[in-house]
């Protein structure tokens, strides 16, 4: 704990029944910092927003605000406010009874709750809207709403769980923002719950990706998309590609020789054995068979098309490369069966010593530098 986390959580872990869902989380956040918690579905990510909301009773660990102990209080005395995927509005209350409902419940005048209301309505683009009742506004206007109900109270920590999943793409897109330059203008701490990896990358300061109740990487946006600590980090954050490569020891060092589908590449840093390697689609240069020879440390591979689509922008192809099946995009179709080249720059191939569980860090990849220790991300 340091002074100037404004929340932290140590050795969090919290459950349902006889299952532990968070087996150990901790996470220390400066004040003014968005941090986005990404995982998969069930890892708990709800679980632990919740627990530091005061929603949920840990079993062990402790939840800390500006250095002191919350872990035992109510929801309501911990400065914090919390907006829900499902909204959570009331169908009898009009936009500006749930505005100013945290303020009436604190006791405030009612001219400085008229003044409050007014100005949460204008910084949310709802004035005019504040005699409407739920039923009669868009998903939208709903969010908005429940987000004007959670800043009217002036919280300091703002817990943000999925709110934009249930809104269409545009509206989506738009909200992003809007959080994102209010969170900023407002200098609110917050944590933002989600499973939407661009909405990640473009909102936080920050990310946590959390995998079945631990932290397997913490770090800005740049960084675990760039330098994935692990196979599983790098699939999440979308190097779905995935080849089984195996390394051996030569006069040179480790290296991969070369196959019927790939050329040989050196692999400083790895040890023989199994390999992982990861790319994006978006990583990979397509190339004619016979194009002259890569740059030193491109992976080349060598691979058929077997299918072609168009999703717009590029054409996304599917090839065979050796055993495994790739995809990758390109500028034109591509009829299947054509002989292809694949170059994988090495600031995009993502190479892992194969674990035995499948999850591809078990002794320590060759690009990707060690994590970095929390506190010296801020
Ligand atoms: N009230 C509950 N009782 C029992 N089990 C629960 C309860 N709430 C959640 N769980 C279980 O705990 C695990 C973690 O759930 P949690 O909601 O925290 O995951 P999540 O990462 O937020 O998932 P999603 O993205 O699907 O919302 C899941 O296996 C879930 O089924």
């Amino acid at each position: 704990m340091q002074e100037r986390d404004h929340l932290s959580v140590e050795g969090l872990q919290a459950g349902y029944g006889a299952g532990l869902v968070l087996k150990g989380i901790d996470l220390a956040v400066p004040k003014g910092q968005f941090v986005a918690l990404l995982g998969s579905s069930g890892c708990g990510k709800t679980t632990l927003l919740r627990s530091i909301a005061g929603f949920e009773t840990p079993r062990a660990g402790r939840i800390l605000r500006d250095g002191a102990e919350i872990t035992a209080l109510p929801p309501d005395r911990r400065g914090m406010s919390m907006v829900f995927q499902s909204y959570a509005l009331w169908p009898h209350k009009t936009v500006a009874q749930h505005i100013g409902y945290g303020l009436a419940l604190r006791g405030l005048p009612r001219a400085e709750i008229a003044a409050r209301v007014a100005e949460v309505l204008a910084m949310l683009g709802l004035a005019g809207l504040e005699g409407r009742k739920p039923a009669a506004l868009s998903g939208g206007q709903r969010q908005r709403v429940a987000l004007g109900r959670a800043l009217a109270v002036r919280p300091d920590i703002l817990l943000l769980d999925e709110p934009l999943s249930n809104l269409d793409a545009r509206i989506r897109l738009q909200l992003r923002g809007e959080i994102r330059a209010l969170q900023q203008a407002l200098g609110i701490t917050a944590i933002h719950v989600t499973h939407d990896r661009e909405e990640a990358m473009v909102m936080a300061d920050r990310i946590v990706i959390l995998d079945q109740g631990v932290i397997r990487q913490d770090g800005s946006p740049e960084e675990i998309y760039n330098r994935p600590n692990s196979g599983f980090v790098a699939a999440f954050m979308g190097a779905e590609n995935l080849l089984a490569l195996e390394a051996v020891a030569g006069d040179g060092g480790v290296r991969l020789p070369a196959s019927e589908w790939n050329r040989a590449l050196p692999l400083p840093g790895l040890r023989p054995g199994p390999v992982e390697a990861r790319f994006r689609a978006e990583a990979a240069v397509l190339q004619p068979v016979d194009a002259p020879e890569a740059a030193p440390g491109v992976l080349s591979l060598f691979g058929r098309v077997t299918g072609c689509s168009y999703p717009g922008g590029c054409w996304r192809l599917s090839l065979r490369i050796g055993q495994a099946q790739v995809e990758a995009l390109a500028p034109m179709p591509h009829v299947p069966g054509s002989a292809v080249r694949l170059d994988v720059p090495p600031a995009q191939l993502f190479l892992f010593a194969a674990p035995a569980d499948g999850r591809g860090d078990t002794h320590g990849p060759r690009t990707v530098p060690e994590p970095q220790p929390q506190r010296s991300f801020r």
